[in-house]
This record gives C-alpha cells, sequence and structure tokens, in this order.
C-alpha cells in the first residue's frame, strides 16, 4: 500500500457536512464467510454527492464491502444506515428501491436485447394501444440514444449488447442504472475493460452525476480513476478500514509514485478494449 496509514487523515469532511446525516453510513459491518472473516467492523460514510474511493489489496475486502452496500451480501453482524435511518437490504432490489444501484463487473446485461432494451429492462416503456399497454420500441430507442448522446457517446442503440466492445457496454450499463434515479451508484473496478478514451468519457460523466447530487463508491486499482473522480479516499486493509486521506493530502511525490506504479502495471489506454 503506498500510504502509510500514520499518513492518513481521520477526517470525514463529505460525510459530516451540513447537519444532515450522510446518505450511507455502516457501523460495525462484519461479514464472514463460513470461518473466513472478510469485513471486520467496518466503518464508513458517503456523504450525498461524495464521490469515495476504496483502494486495497488484492483479497482485503473491498468487493465484499460493496456487495453488503448494493444488498448482495448480508453482513453477519453491524448496521446500516441510509439517511440516518437504520436499513436491512435483504437483496439487490431492496437497495434499488433504496436508490443504491451497483455496476457489477460481469455488467448483468443481456447480450442477446439491444442497447435500448437493456437500458430499460425492467422499465419498459409502455403505450396505449386499444384496450392494451404494449412495449413503446421507439419511445425507448429514442430515449436510449438520448441518454448515450448525454453521455459523450455515439453508437446505435438498435444493436444487440453482445455485439458491442467491452467498454460500450460499460456505458450501457451505467445508462441502465440512471435509468432507477440512484441517489448512490457503486462501481467496482469500472474501467477495467476501457480504453484511454472510454475512461476519460466515464470520469466526466461521473463529474456530472456528481453535480446532480448522486453519491458515488467507486472501488479501483486504477489510482488515476480515484484521483480524478473521489473526494476522500478510503483505504482497506484485511477487511478493515485502515485508514482514509483526501486527495490534495497526498504529497506530490506520493501521487506521482502512486501513478507511476500504475502506469508500469497497468497503463491507461493500454487496455484491450477498443
Ligand atoms: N462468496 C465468498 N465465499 C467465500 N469467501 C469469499 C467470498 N467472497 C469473497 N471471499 C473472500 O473474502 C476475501 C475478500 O474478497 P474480496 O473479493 O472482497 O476482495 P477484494 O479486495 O475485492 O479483492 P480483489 O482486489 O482481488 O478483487 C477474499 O479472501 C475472498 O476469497
Amino acid at each position: 500500500m503506498p500510504t502509510p496509514q500514520s499518513e492518513m487523515s481521520g477526517h470525514n469532511p463529505g460525510a459530516d457536512s451540513g447537519a444532515r446525516p450522510p446518505l450511507i453510513e455502516l457501523r460495525g459491518i462484519t461479514k464472514k464467510f463460513g470461518g473466513y472473516t472478510a469485513l471486520d467492523g467496518v466503518d464508513l460514510k458517503i456523504g450525498e454527492a461524495e464521490a469515495v474511493g476504496i483502494i486495497g489489496d488484492n483479497g482485503a475486502g473491498k468487493s465484499t464491502l460493496v456487495k453488503v452496500l448494493s444488498g448482495v451480501h448480508r453482513p453477519s453482524s453491524g448496521t446500516m444506515l441510509f439517511r440516518g435511518q437504520k436499513l436491512t437490504l435483504g437483496s439487490p432490489l431492496d437497495a434499488r428501491r433504496n436508490g443504491v444501484e451497483m455496476i457489477y463487473q460481469d455488467l448483468a446485461l443481456c447480450e442477446d436485447l439491444d442497447v435500448a432494451q437493456n437500458i430499460f429492462l425492467g422499465r419498459e416503456l409502455k403505450k396505449n394501444f386499444g384496450p392494451f399497454r404494449v412495449l413503446d420500441r421507439q419511445a425507448m430507442t429514442e430515449a436510449a440514444a438520448n441518454d448515450i448522446a448525454d453521455m459523450g457517446l455515439d453508437f446505435d442503440v438498435e444493436r444487440e449488447v453482445g455485439q458491442l466492445s467491452g467498454g460500450e457496454r460499460q456505458m450501457v450499463a451505467v445508462a441502465r442504472a440512471l435509468q432507477f434515479d440512484p441517489a448512490a451508484l457503486l462501481m467496482d473496478e469500472p474501467t477495467a475493460a476501457l480504453s484511454a478514451e472510454k475512461i476519460r468519457k466515464l470520469w466526466e460523466m461521473i463529474g456530472r452525476l456528481k453535480q446532480r447530487g448522486v453519491s458515488i463508491l467507486l472501488v479501483s486499482h486504477r489510482f488515476t480513476d480515484i484521483l480524478n473522480i473521489c473526494d476522500r479516499i478510503v483505504v482497506v486493509r484485511a477487511g478493515r478500514i485502515a485508514g482514509e486521506m483526501m486527495p490534495h493530502e497526498l504529497p506530490p511525490a506520493q501521487t506521482m509514485a502512486m501513478m507511476t506504479e500504475m502506469m508500469t502495471g497497468d497503463t491507461v489506454g493500454n487496455g484491450a478494449e477498443a
């Protein structure tokens, strides 16, 4: 881990700003898989419109943390609060009902449906046809085309998702999540398959979401993602929060070291995706 704990600040300005409770708060969250403790007493706050970056070694518990927040895993113990109210998430659908959307690493898209159908999956637009309510394909296609254009992209929303590049699929997954008007968007390694150009588009889009008041939780091994997107960086180590810091608190030399570490192992723009 590039940043020693002693250099991390303990404050949490995004979560503590104003009188309002944080959007999401975890208190003492523990998650055990059999005898293995993947999360061990995690306390975490995510403020309204705050972008929190999660970093940590392989196996530290980052994905487990995101899965607890998105209702995939039920914690073994601990409390989750949403806008100050205790909340138990039984499923990702529960999380969605509470305004928490997750972009999964496998993106959870239907390969044989087109982009518009994927974006509106589960929330299909309908119109009256005599006494019936039928799918309004035209309205969905137009709305999906607008969503994709809003993201600064240009591709045919009538193409099957199975024909798209990894980066285009990623953007479809984000567009789909946004249909649910989330208060928080959780992303686990969203740029792993993206080209440099699409990474920048994703950063811009996340910036716009933050301006609209959406909170972001981002797990990424790419420090450039974290430094470009996040207001606060939380370090997870062996299932615990090892510390946190603000991006501007990183000494320039350390920032450079982080970037260099990332660039040598995983250069932005050298990915296979076009
Ligand atoms: N469903 C599961 N059953 C058993 N063990 C699990 C399960 N999910 C995660 N673990 C274990 O919990 C630990 C934390 O896993 P997690 O996927 O959260 O780590 P991570 O920080 O996201 O790692 P990476 O950066 O490699 O993706 C690992 O040791 C992993 O093997």
